[in-house]
């Protein structure tokens, strides 16, 4: 059949534009986005990337060759190395102290998130598990994109909110986006139909959960 990534955001198109165009998204690209809102997203998000460093070494146990291995490894070093070193710098600005992040009780959208990738990895192969992850890197990456090209975005110093959309649309960031959509066309081609309808449900399963996510944000819920 020859399935690619963007059949995966075809067979869930209503729930992946609430996910890419969600209101926390319109806010934080406005600019109008309430600053208690966003440190409660950079809060649990801080607990959502340790457990997704978590899941990119599952990734790496579960790799069948080196090039898997290397990829599950760049993965893990990108989120350690850069997304969660900013994002420290980010709560700093923002007057949240790393020792505080450690402590915070995790939010039960956090929880269920997170979990459900490590299982949906811990079930299935290294396909299930970067099929769940996916909505993460590769919607963030689409979320930057799309942010960029609204009427309504403000740029520059006038958006409070701005190191954070230039994070998502620097050019580390896209190449790591661009690369795990090559690997997933490559491996989604080989599928058969039936194999094919279970990664959907994962990736549905998966982008609805960073929609409660958003939305957890700006609920400020717990
Ligand atoms: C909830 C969530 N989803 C995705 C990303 C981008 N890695 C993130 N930082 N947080």
């Amino acid at each position: 059949m020859g399935y690619r990534f963007s059949d995966l955001t075809a067979a869930c198109q209503d729930d992946w534009r609430a996910y890419v165009e969600h209101d926390f998204v319109r806010a934080l690209g406005a600019g109008t986005l309430e600053p208690g809102a966003f440190r409660h997203y950079l809060q649990q998000d801080y607990l959502f990337l340790v457990h997704f460093a978590r899941a990119y070494a599952l990734a790496a146990y579960k790799s069948q060759d080196l090039a898997e291995l290397r990829q599950a490894f760049d993965g893990l070093k990108t989120i350690l190395d850069v997304e969660l070193d900013l994002h420290i710098g980010f709560c700093r600005d923002w007057g949240i102290d790393e020792a505080d992040l450690a402590a915070l009780p995790e939010a039960r959208a956090t929880l269920a998130y997170t979990r459900y990738v490590l299982d949906a990895g811990s079930r299935g192969d290294l396909l299930d598990l970067r099929v769940a992850l996916s909505p993460c890197l590769v919607g963030y990456g689409e979320i930057a994109g799309w942010l960029a090209e609204q009427p309504f975005t403000v740029r520059g110093e006038a958006n409070p909110f701005e190191a954070w959309i230039a994070m998502y649309e620097s050019e580390d960031f896209q190449a790591a986006m661009r690369a795990e959509r090559a690997w997933l066309d490559a491996r989604l081609a080989e599928v058969t139909p039936a194999r094919f309808a279970r990664l959907a449900g994962i990736f549905r399963d998966a982008t609805r959960l960073e929609i409660d996510f958003w939305q957890m944000g700006l609920d400020r819920a717990d």
